[in-house]
């Protein structure tokens, strides 16, 4: 074992030559020796070790219990999730269940037998290391009051913060992310945290319509409008009537169409196809879209009026690959889920599975990482999820390098892939984030080998 990945272990003895066989049979961990009560607690504020082995006969007391309780107590109240062990000669059964309702995590009598003291001591730290991933999964979980949204991550949670304030209001909200990223879910939490979650949520993907049914899609007709309308039907607007609309895609929103919505947008008034009146409807409107619309306005097919009308409030979604540490959080979650959903027993994910899923880029975001968990709880063999049950093409980004060339290469493949992520696999909008030309992307691509 290498220095760097020793284990803190702390071990409370005051026998001079019991603390030289501890250190002798412990060499594998970063051990520390107190003697004392006091000499104990300074160890566990400064060094917080997951593991204490601890004799109760203690000075002044070594001949009773009471100091190595007390210390027992301490340890606890300053740090309740050390897995201490009591090392005793004294009255064992007694001192055994004393030390055991106190919080002790074992127990084991004296004279020391350095194997079963050492089982006991590493069992210790896989409970420890165990129950620390719970606390962090569960943390995680807890980190933002978003319905569903699970994230650990800081980038994420500004997102969530900013969901939650604006949730209450009125403003027209734009979510800007790339695909997968979870617009959808968080244009549902900001209708969920709003007191118009218990009217509808109403989406409707404006890019997976066809154009000539996309404007009765949304204001509706009345019988007779046009042929095949045999009778009166509402838009997605009018039925959002009190809760919220949710127009997905709003970049493929065809150019008339635009006209339309934005004076519904000014007046708060819709006509039906072929109606005659103004039907007024209250909706809040929150709009999502992976394109451009900037780039979309200078070339004329999104009008700027909309889009400031749109945009009162703009939430930039980060993608997976920006999100330290949620890929992995995230996959345990999916497992979890998966589990209950596929009636599959899957317990967790092998090491490497885990660096395979914190080391990918995730051009397909959270989508694509909860497609591939679902997939792999299904063809899993073992009990535990397996780097090849992902089929990822991971190539080795993380081996050292130390020759600049491959440096700057790896520099320009990783750019390239997380533009290609951000653009939705668009050529011409990936090339503008790099700012580089479509022939020179291309030209990228070949060299790097890069998929499309
Ligand atoms: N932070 C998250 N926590 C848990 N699940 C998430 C999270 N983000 C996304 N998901 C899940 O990932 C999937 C994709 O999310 P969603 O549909 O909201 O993304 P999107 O950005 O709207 O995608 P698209 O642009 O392709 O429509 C959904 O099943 C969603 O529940």
């Amino acid at each position: 074992m290498s220095d760097t990945i020793k284990r803190k272990l702390l071990v409370v003895e005051d026998d001079p030559g019991l603390q030289r066989q501890y250190k002798w049979n412990f060499e594998d961990y970063d051990i520390e020796i107190a003697g004392t009560r006091e000499e104990a607690l300074d160890i566990v504020r400064r060094d917080k070790p997951a593991v204490v082995t601890l004799d109760l006969g203690l000075p002044p007391d070594e001949d009773g219990i009471s100091e190595g309780l007390a210390c027992l107590e301490q340890i606890l109240a300053e740090a309740p999730h050390t897995k201490v062990i009591i090392a005793s000669g004294h009255g064992a059964r007694e001192s055994a269940l004393q030390s055991i309702s106190l919080g002790a995590y074992d127990f084991y009598q004296k004279p020391v037998d350095p194997d079963e003291l050492g089982l006991i001591v590493e069992r210790a730290y896989r409970l420890s290391d165990l129950e620390e991933e719970n606390r962090r999964l569960a943390a995680g979980q807890q980190s933002s009051r978003l319905n569903n949204v699970i994230t650990a991550s800081e980038s994420m949670n500004k997102v969530c913060n900013i969901v939650e304030r604006v949730a209450p209001t009125n403003v027209t909200v734009m979510l800007l992310g790339a695909s997968g990223t979870g617009k959808e879910l968080l244009a549902r939490a900001l209708h969920d945290l709003s007191d118009r979650k218990e009217k509808p949520f109403v989406a409707i993907n404006c890019a997976a319509i066809p154009e000539n049914l996309l404007e009765s899609e949304l204001f509706g007709y009345e019988k007779g409008a046009f042929t095949g309308a045999v009778k009166q039907t509402l838009g997605k607007i009018e039925v959002a009537h009190g809760g919220t609309l949710f127009l997905d895609e709003i970049g493929d929103l065809p150019f008339p169409l635009q006209v339309k919505l934005l004076r519904f947008l000014q007046e708060r008034v819709i006509e039906r196809i072929g109606g005659r009146k103004e039907i007024p409807v209250d909706v809040r409107v929150v709009c999502a879209t992976h394109q451009d619309l900037e780039s979309h306005i200078a070339e004329n097919l999104f009008r700027e009026d909309l889009f400031y009308r749109l945009s009162e409030i703009v939430i930039n979604i980060p993608p997976l690959v920006e999100r330290e540490g949620d890929a992995a959080l995230l996959a345990h979650n999916f497992l979890n889920k998966f589990n209950k959903e596929l009636k599959r027993n899957v317990k967790s994910f092998t090491k490497e599975a885990i660096s395979v899923i914190s080391g990918y880029n995730w051009p397909g975001n959270v989508r694509e990482l909860e497609n591939r968990i679902k997939r792999a709880v299904i063809m899993c063999e073992g009990n535990k999820i397996e780097a090849s049950d992902l089929e990822l093409a991971v190539d080795e980004m993380e081996e050292e390098l130390l020759n600049l060339k491959q440096i700057r290469e790896m520099a320009d493949m990783k750019a390239i892939r997380k533009a290609l992520a951000n653009a939705n696999g668009n050529v011409s909008h990936a090339a503008k984030l790099l700012g580089v030309s479509r022939p020179t992307f291309y030209g990228l691509i070949k060299q790097y080998n890069i998929n499309l």
